[in-house]
């Protein structure tokens, strides 16, 4: 595929977001991955191993909805991740995975319970179709593993019996979401991340 102007634009709008999720301290040391729906068929993805802070419009791949690259390069080694969620909603235009402290250490604290309850948050709100703080919505924790094909399969099984859900934790690992357009997807993440910090907060003054 030939790297065109929207594909340049939206790179330089991903790498932007990346330079500010590395300021707030949420992908440190290369970690996380962000992409961008290009059309329905082909999503615009960060390449392996580079720093998210300090990303080049050079540093995206194109890549196909079963993760096969179509330009030059090594997409995420977690690219199944976002793939799935471009074929499963069409709906869906961004994606972002961070490894904050927050996800990363309740995720581990919470793993036997297998999801987090986000329960009379305000915050809520910042979820499409939520108008009330007043209900509780389901964060799954699943198994950290190396084998992304496998992850992928068990994270679209839950999402095909709950597509409400907002995102999802891997234990010791991190947390992935996704939205409209980068702008919602940031929204959705800072929100999640707010109430996880919460959470965390009340397990340390509560135990
Ligand atoms: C720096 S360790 C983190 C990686 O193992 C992975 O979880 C990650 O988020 C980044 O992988 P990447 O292949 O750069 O997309
Ligand atoms: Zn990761």
């Amino acid at each position: 595929m030939k790297k065109t102007k929207t594909f340049y634009d939206k790179a330089i709008a991903l790498a932007a977001a990346g330079s500010e999720l590395y300021d707030r301290g949420w992908v440190p040391a290369t970690s996380g991955n962000f992409s961008l729906r290009l059309d329905d068929e082909l999503a615009l993805l960060t390449a392996s191993g580079k720093h998210k802070g300090r990303l080049a419009p050079t540093d995206f791949i194109a890549v196909d909805f079963d993760g096969r690259p179509v330009t030059d390069g090594k997409p995420s080694a977690e690219t199944l991740l976002h793939t799935q969620l471009y074929k499963r909603f069409p709906t869906v235009g961004a994606v972002l995975h961070c490894h904050s402290t927050n996800a990363t250490l309740l995720s581990r604290l919470l793993a036997d319970s297998g999801a987090i309850q986000l329960t009379d948050y305000e915050l809520l709100k910042a979820f499409d179709g939520i108008d009330t703080h007043a209900g509780s919505v389901a964060i799954p924790i699943f198994d950290n593993t190396q084998d992304i094909a496998a992850l992928a399969n068990e994270v679209d099984q839950y999402l095909l019996e709950h597509p409400e859900c907002p995102g999802y934790l891997i234990r010791g690992h991190g947390l992935y979401c996704w939205g409209q357009c980068l702008d919602t997807c940031m929204r959705n993440l800072e929100a999640l991340e707010f109430m996880l910090h919460c959470e965390l907060e009340m397990h340390r003054l509560t135990r």
